[in-house]
């Protein structure tokens, strides 16, 4: 059987153990069911490719293990039930290569022309199926919480989900589609990595050849495969993809640069709430978000344990566009951050292995733990952020960046890093403009004004602390409008005799001017 003997021959220690796991589930699978009780689910995607191979290996072993030397040479093909759900959205070339295939191996084609669920029913209803085997793989979206065998969801109809890659990564698939020479959709070599439909689908930027401006390397160049969605962007209609220009003549990014955002902070750290060591994280976090125009809504300092970090980043990722965390990150027993950002989003942690091979050029292998503890990342809806400044990718899930600064002279840098990737989501808005006024005032005359001023500006935070308790008050007007420059006019107006505020400057307050006066 030439996929196992070409495997078999591969020195890609890593491939053939991924090879051996997926074609033992594909034989559990023929033991379990009756042949004509399983279907294969062929699209001719590069991982339903890949099952397609490792379909026809396993059923090789499977005859052969049987004893069944009459078919030993007649089982170089495997005549499963094939389903293809075909739309008029699928590329023409996927199309091609999908029915191409099924005819080269001999595989009873049956075309569904209607949407994955009700064509399953009408699949069932017509024949019984116990069994689908299916190319998803850990990091697919639908992927979350599957098992190699996986009941079909509540509300589908019932089968068994068989996922024999489940647990490989996009360089395996790669590694045994070039091993094992097999044929692959052309698309591929054209700079797609995933394919969709025609509508949101476009070549991997990733791969875009600088050198010739418009064609793409071969989708098994990309490096970081936790990247291969990349290229699933929506196409608008005029098949331009960024930069529009919207109805109120704003283009995208002078849009985006209005539009307030939020950001809370969370802390983990047992040290910190015993006292024995100073947070110095939040502080300067919300200073450089304040600087690039964000709002922190709250920072938090919370004890290393699961359900607390859980809890809080349950509250945070809904009310915030961004979240982030510092602390509890590592090998150690207390490191539980990721398991609880996973519990957040209801997922488990599971190996990733593009962070591992990250860690391993970083710390070499014997350092990572045989469970490879440093590498288990929240399942399904981590994306690591690259950049050339970071020894290690940083890890976001969704909404959530995961810092691993342990200082702020680190914090600086993973800050300048993730300002500079797009994918951070950290894109800079309109900054704030403020002004803060100080006056030795007594309170209850400052307070009449200063509530005058919140209700007809409501769109500027106006807040006041004092230094010490003797001290002058210090009013601060903080907001996005240029206005809160005149804004100080009026409380002059309102005391003309006293003369008795100073400002202290607006934006960055650099060389403040004091004239303090008593009332
Ligand atoms: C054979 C087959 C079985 C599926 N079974 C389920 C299922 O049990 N539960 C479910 O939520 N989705 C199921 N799906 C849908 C997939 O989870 C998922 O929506 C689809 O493969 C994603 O493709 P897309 O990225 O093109 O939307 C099934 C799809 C196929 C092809
Ligand atoms: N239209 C379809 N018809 C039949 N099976 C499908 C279809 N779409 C998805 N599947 C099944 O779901 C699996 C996962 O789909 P997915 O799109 O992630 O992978 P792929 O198409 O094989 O590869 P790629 O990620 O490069 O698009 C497929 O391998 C296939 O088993
Ligand atoms: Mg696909």
């Amino acid at each position: 059987m030439e996929i196992d003997a070409a495997v078999r021959a591969s020195s890609d220690g890593r491939l053939r153990t991924k090879y051996d796991n997926a074609v033992y589930v594909v034989q559990r699978a023929f033991a379990l069911y009756p042949f004509e009780e399983i279907a294969f689910s062929f699209n001719g995607g590069k991982d339903s490719t890949v099952l397609l191979h490792l379909i026809r290996a396993g059923y090789y072993l499977h005859k052969t293990s049987c004893g069944d030397e009459a078919q030993i040479n007649t089982v170089q093909n495997c005549p499963l039930r094939t389903i293809y759900f075909e739309t008029p959205c699928a590329f023409p070339e996927i199309n091609s290569f999908t029915y191409e295939t099924v005819s080269t191996y001999g595989l009873p084609l049956e075309t569904i022309r209607s949407d994955f669920k009700s064509g399953l029913e009408g699949l069932l209803k017509e024949k019984s199926t116990k069994a689908i085997f299916i190319g998803t793989r850990i990091g697919d979206p639908n992927a979350v919480g599957q098992e190699q065998f996986s009941p079909s969801s509540p509300g589908w109809p019932p089968f068994m989900r068989v996922n024999p890659i489940l647990d490989w990564s996009y360089r395996d698939v790669w590694s045994f589609l070039l091993t094992c020479k097999v044929k692959y959709c052309s698309l591929y070599d054209e700079g797609y990595t995933s394919i969709g439909s025609i509508y949101d689908t476009v070549p991997n930027a990733l791969l875009s050849d600088s050198s010739t401006g418009n064609s793409f390397r071969p989708a098994y160049m990309l490096s970081d495969g936790r990247l291969e969605r990349a290229g699933r962007a929506k196409k608008t209609s005029n098949n331009t993809e960024t930069n529009s220009v919207a109805s109120n003549g704003m283009n995208n990014a002078e849009g985006e640069q209005m539009i307030a955002r939020s950001a809370s902070v969370i802390v983990v750290g047992d040290e910190i709430l015993f006292g024995t060591v100073e947070d110095k994280f939040g502080a300067a976090l919300c200073k450089k978000l304040h600087e690039i125009g964000w709002r922190v809504s709250h920072v938090t300092v919370v004890h290393n344990e699961i359900d607390s970090v859980a809890e809080e980043v349950k509250q945070c990722k809904s009310t915030d566009d961004v979240v982030f965390i510092f602390g509890g990150l590592g090998p150690l027993h207390s490191d539980i951050s990721l398991a609880g950002v996973a519990k957040a989003f209801g997922v488990r942690l599971a190996p990733d292995e593009e962070f591992e091979e990250h860690l391993s050029q970083l710390i070499g292998n014997s350092y990572i733990g045989d469970r490879n503890e440093m590498a288990l990342l929240p399942e399904g809806i981590t994306e690591l952020l690259h950049h050339k400044m970071l020894p290690l990718p940083l890890i976001k899930c969704k909404n959530v960046i995961i810092l691993s600064a342990t200082n702020v002279d680190e914090l600086d840098m993973e800050w300048n890093c993730l300002l500079d990737t797009q994918e951070s989501g950290l894109l800079r808005t309109k900054p704030f403009v403020s002004k803060h006024l100080s006056t030795l005032l007594p309170d209850v005359k400052i307070a009449p004004v200063v509530a005058k001023l919140c209700l007809e500006f409501s769109d500027v935070y106006i807040g006041s602390h004092r230094i010490s308790r003797t001290g002058p008050l210090v009013v601060s007007l903080i907001g996005k409008v240029k206005r809160i420059l005149e804004l100080w006019t009026p409380l002059l107006i309102f005391h003309p005799t006293d003369n008795d505020f100073s400002q202290e400057g607006h934006g960055r307050c650099s060389s403040p001017l004091r004239r303090d006066l008593t009332a």
